[in-house]
């Protein structure tokens, strides 16, 4: 997507092919910093730091993290320990693992010697690879939109609501649950987002909100409990939230407060629609609230909350008093009986054993 009117990715190879760029999305809504990542180590940090984050950049980040190790040794201890350091950087996003797994199996067959160039190319193919299936979701998607939008007999506003960023920051381009509202946008539907702030860390009134204004996309931001007030007096038409797992019955983990906002929307008749990419889909689970590993990240971000003085100055502030301890949790899961739908590369289907099935049958017997 662009930035300030330049095609951007949220990871790239660095012109000099000797790193790795991203965007720094802690600096984000008030500072646009690019940053090179040149080896393992600071691929790392960058994604337990969240300079990275989201699920599909997590693994893309990680898939180049990789390259980085093998950069500086290339011996078979070297690759070993640069997956397992990656791997133990966030716990919840599947995709990160998923990545990993491609990279030791391309790699680990071939000599150390061969091995950096086919990292770095393998790292750069997952990218392009991940910007395809966002665009084809978001094709599946904007029919649903554009559905919507008939039922609704083309009047006011399409409203739909969103948690967290699942947009093109979260991934490599165009995003996941964005995706469709981008496509939809660009066709002329008169889309209108509530964007949720998304606390403890805010991805939605800081990310979600930067990039939806970055392409003009008319949009809202709300606290977090807005969501089901508006569903109940009839101001979101759907729901789209992107997933970092999602397991082969269909049960959905994503951002801390996903779950009660599928929760109104059930009991307002609101579709709820969850968008993701197919390498989130994590097949040896079945029940997410007992299987999906929640992160939990430290109490300091929602301690404190870090934002723009009138002076222009970004600086952090406490807002809970001193002494009282509190629990971060930052995913939850959202069983498939409140999702009305999963969007993916593939086509829409229900969230079900049997709709994952029906667009994946070669994943069907896959079982640990
Ligand atoms: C396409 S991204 C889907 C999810 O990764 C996204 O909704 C989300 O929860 C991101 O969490 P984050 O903690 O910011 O990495």
């Amino acid at each position: 997507m662009k930035v300030h009117g330049k095609p951007t990715r949220a990871v790239w190879l660095e012109p000099d092919a000797c790193a790795v760029g991203i965007i720094d999305q802690t600096r984000l809504p008030h500072a646009f910093v690019t940053a090179r990542l040149e080896t393992l180590d600071e691929a790392a940090h960058a994604i337990r730091a969240m300079r990275v984050r989201g699920a599909p950049l997590i693994g893309a980040t990680a898939a180049y993290g990789v390259w980085l190790a093998l950069r500086a040794d290339a011996s078979d201890a070297a690759l070993t320990r640069a997956l397992a350091v990656l791997g133990e950087t966030r716990p919840t996003a599947v995709n990160l693992h998923w990545a990993l797994e491609e990279m030791r199996r391309v790699l680990t067959p071939l000599r150390p010697v061969e091995r950096v160039e086919a990292a770095k190319r393998r790292a750069a193919e997952l990218c392009d690879e991940d910007v395809a299936i966002n665009r084809a979701l978001g094709e599946h998607g904007l029919k649903l939109l554009e559905a919507a939008w008939e039922k609704k007999g083309r009047k006011g506003r399409l409203e739909v609501l969103t948690h967290c960023n699942a947009g093109w920051l979260a991934t490599v381009d165009f995003g996941t649950a964005l995706s469709p509202i981008y496509l939809a946008h660009d066709a002329g539907l008169p889309v209108h987002v509530w964007v949720d702030e998304t606390r403890p860390r805010n991805q939605g009134s800081q990310l979600t909100a930067w990039e939806l204004g970055q392409h003009g996309v008319p949009h809202t931001v709300i606290a977090d409990n807005v969501g089901g007030h508006l569903m109940q007096h009839g101001q979101v038409d759907l729901c789209i939230v992107g997933t970092d797992r999602t397991t082969a019955q269909g049960d959905v983990a994503n951002k801390i407060g996903t779950y009660l906002k599928a929760l109104a929307a059930k009991d307002n008749g609101v579709p709820f629609y969850v968008a993701l990419p197919s390498p989130t889909i994590d097949w040896r689970l079945r029940d997410g609230v007992r299987e999906i590993p929640i992160e939990q990240r430290d109490g300091s971000e929602l301690s404190d909350v870090t934002g723009r003085l009138a002076s222009g100055e970004v600086a952090t502030v406490r807002v809970t008093p001193e002494g009282s301890p509190s629990a971060n949790y930052a995913f939850d899961v959202t069983p498939a009986r409140l999702v009305t739908a999963l969007i993916t590369e593939r086509g829409v289907c229900p969230a079900s054993e049997a709709g994952l099935r029906s667009l994946f049958p070669e994943r069907a017997e896959v079982r640990p």
